[in-house]
């Protein structure tokens, strides 16, 4: 049996999909697995038991990757699962930029009880005239899974889109509409475009990527969107172009005392991913990376560890080591076995940076002083026996 903690709530339809050997728990120290949503881990001392956290979502930024990986505890997030659902939000605030809705809204409802309503609406319309989308140079930064369609999308809406990302994999430029055009760099896309989104992760390199520099090379009266996360901005310079009007309105989805602080700013409360679809798509995929990597030991989507997958175990054990990524941790490993006259049947390692894995399917069952000796080798950061322990 294994033990699933939630720190945020999950979608039903995810927690639906966990099999009957995985019980949810209300007390975190026994659980192998974290569900999480945007909680913040940075200050969380996990108990022993935990073996790995799946975010149902796509931003990493609230847990400490580097740090429970040198704990051994993987970390998964689920790509793509709710880029749909940012990129629906992202064209309503685009169109909602274009046409003065929330204005023109506000001040209806201002006038309300007037009994000559329809004829004060007719006449005051004109203070709300917007522009059409279409022709408008949109730049998007960041072209993974939100910002290809939001790239694609905009284009079938007939907007001219400039994409600057430069480390798109080649698959990701398969997503992308041949009629989105390249920025060589941020700069060429900011001088071009009256619309700019941002969709790229926020590290511990790029807060304020988006500053004073970057904001003077756009055009007088942009409109600036952001719905991947507030610190990417500088927001104390995004605060004084709004004031000067270089920039003529901030769409974002984070609220926080200093962007609840700007008259043009159209601030809503972290909803890109708060779609049934996108909680549901996200909880399925972040509970089946949970269930496979504790049930098989296998690990798709991480963000701390290397992706590695051997389908169902076979032979009499399947071990797993988690370990740093340094020269002879495979001869050592495989040392061990041989000692033992211990058959693989079957092994994989990977490696991610500082990090990698060995994952192994023996013809015969380890003892205690073979595990302990596996345990043993300089730079194992976990041993697991994923079946037969
Ligand atoms: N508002 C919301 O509710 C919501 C929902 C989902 C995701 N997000 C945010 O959006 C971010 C992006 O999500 P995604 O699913 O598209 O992720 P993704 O990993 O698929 O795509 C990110 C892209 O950004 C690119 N990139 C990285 N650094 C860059 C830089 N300096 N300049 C240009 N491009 C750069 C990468 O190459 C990648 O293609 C997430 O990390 C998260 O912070 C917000
Ligand atoms: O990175 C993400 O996936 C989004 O910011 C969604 O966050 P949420 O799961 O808290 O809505």
């Amino acid at each position: 049996m294994f033990h699933i903690y939630r720190k945020n709530a999950i979608s039903e339809e995810g927690l639906k999909s966990l099999l009957p050997h995985f019980a949810l728990t209300d007390e975190q120290e026994e659980a192998e697995g974290i569900l999480v949503r945007s909680a913040d881990m940075h200050e969380e001392k996990l108990g022993a038991a935990t073996l790995a956290v799946a975010r149902a979502g796509a931003g990493v930024n609230n847990i400490p990757l580097e740090r429970f990986a040198e704990e051994g505890v993987v970390v998964f997030n689920t790509p793509g699962a709710n880029a749909n659902s940012v990129k629906e939000l992202v064209l309503c605030g685009l169109l909602l930029a274009a046409r003065n809705v929330l204005p023109a809204v506000e001040w209806l409802r201002e006038k309300q009880g007037e009994a000559d309503i329809a004829k004060v609406a007719e006449q005051g319309k004109k203070q709300f005239v917007g522009t059409e989308i279409r022709g408008k140079k949109l730049g998007v930064i960041g072209l993974g899974a939100i910002g290809a369609e939001v790239a694609n999308a905009a284009v079938a809406l007939g907007m001219e889109v400039y994409g600057y990302d430069p480390y798109l994999s080649v698959n990701g430029a398969w997503r992308i509409t041949k009629e989105a055009r390249h920025a060589t760099s941020l700069e060429e896309l900011c001088k071009q475009c009256d619309y700019i989104t941002i969709h790229v992760p926020l590290t511990d390199k790029n807060p304020g990527m988006i500053g004073e520099k970057e904001i003077a090379a756009m055009k007088e009266g942009v409109v600036f969107l952001n719905f991947s996360r507030d610190k990417l901005v500088d927001e104390q310079a995004m605060g004084r172009a709004l004031e000067s009007g270089k920039v003529r309105l901030y769409v974002t989805d984070f609220a926080n005392p200093l962007s609840m602080t700007f008259p043009q700013a159209i601030v809503t409360p972290h909803l890109g991913a708060s779609t049934e679809e996108a909680e549901d798509h996200c909880a399925v995929m972040a509970v089946k990376e949970l269930m496979d990597y504790l049930d098989n030991g296998n690990i798709r989507n991480s963000v701390n560890y290397p992706d590695c997958d051997m389908g169902v175990p076979v032979g009499a054990q399947r071990i797993a080591l988690l370990h740093k990524n340094v020269p002879n941790m495979i001869g050592q490993i495989s040392s061990v076995l041989a000692k033992q006259n211990i058959n693989i049947d079957n092994m994989t390692n990977k490696s991610r940076g500082a990090y990698a894995y060995t994952l192994l399917d023996l013809e015969t069952r380890l003892t205690a002083e073979d595990e302990a000796a596996l345990r043993a080798i300089p730079g194992v950061i976990r041993f697991r026996a994923v079946t037969g322990g």
